[in-house]
């Protein structure tokens, strides 16, 4: 199965403010970039992926996300994660209306096109299927197969929802790095023991040591 990635990314200045700790308002907008430079680019390197479309109205963002090969889709609805999840989902299918479709967090700064790829295998056995986070409450990664609405419950506490919802939770082994998102200071030290990619290698070296 081939499918498209649907990644939601707020404007940089109001994403991630639970970094404040660990990035000053000065860099952490940097940051978000490069954990979502290193999750589109390990996307567009996962051999089932045939695309990847961000949705973020933010012109930094699109624009270096745009560059990568993404495709870009403005926030229209406005209305929060989900609403923007149902947006590009439904973007995809205008133009290929039996896509499948996966939804990915922009703060995967570890993720490695090789896991990613075994998850999206996985979930090609089922109408919906979800991944969940490391923290074991929330959510990466939801897929709905062709022919099947997405139905996103991200935010707080997404797991039970989306188990819920009746989608399939993935239980697989060795796929931390796509389970690594990335909410706080300790998450960052995570991904960073895990190896993260390129941009974020970059974005951090200015930083202080995570959780200092
Ligand atoms: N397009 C869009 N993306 C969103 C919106 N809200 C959250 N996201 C993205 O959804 C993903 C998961 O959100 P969170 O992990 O809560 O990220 P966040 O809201 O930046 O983090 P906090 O400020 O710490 O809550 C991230 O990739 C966010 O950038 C929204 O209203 N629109
Ligand atoms: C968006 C989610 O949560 P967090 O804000 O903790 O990344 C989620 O897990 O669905």
């Amino acid at each position: 199965m081939q499918w498209t990635l649907v990644i939601p990314l707020k404007p940089l200045s109001r994403a991630k403010s639970r970094l404040a700790d660990t990035a000053a308002d000065g860099v952490r907008p940097g940051l978000v970039l490069a954990f979502a430079q290193d999750t589109v680019a390990a996307g567009l390197a996962c051999p089932g992926v045939v695309g990847v479309v961000v949705v973020t109205d933010d012109r930094r963002a699109g624009r270096e996300l745009s560059a990568l090969g993404a495709r870009i889709v403005p926030d229209a609805p406005a209305r929060g994660l989900n609403a923007a999840l149902a947006h590009g989902a439904e973007a995809v299918r205008l133009i290929r209306p039996r896509a499948a479709v996966a939804a990915l967090n922009a703060d995967l700064p570890a993720l490695r096109a090789e896991e990613l790829e075994r998850v999206l295998c996985a979930a090609a056995e089922f109408p919906r299927a979800f991944l969940a986070d490391a923290a074991g409450v929330g959510t990466t990664l939801l897929a709905a197969g062709a022919g099947r609405e997405l139905r996103p419950g991200f935010g707080p506490g997404s797991r039970v929802r989306h188990r819920a919802s009746g989608a399939e939770e993935l239980l697989l082994g060795g796929v931390d790095s796509v389970r690594q998102d990335v909410d706080t200071g300790d998450d960052l030290r995570a991904a960073l023991a895990l190896g993260v990619g390129p941009y974020t290698t970059a974005a951090c070296a200015g930083l202080p040591a995570p959780g200092s």
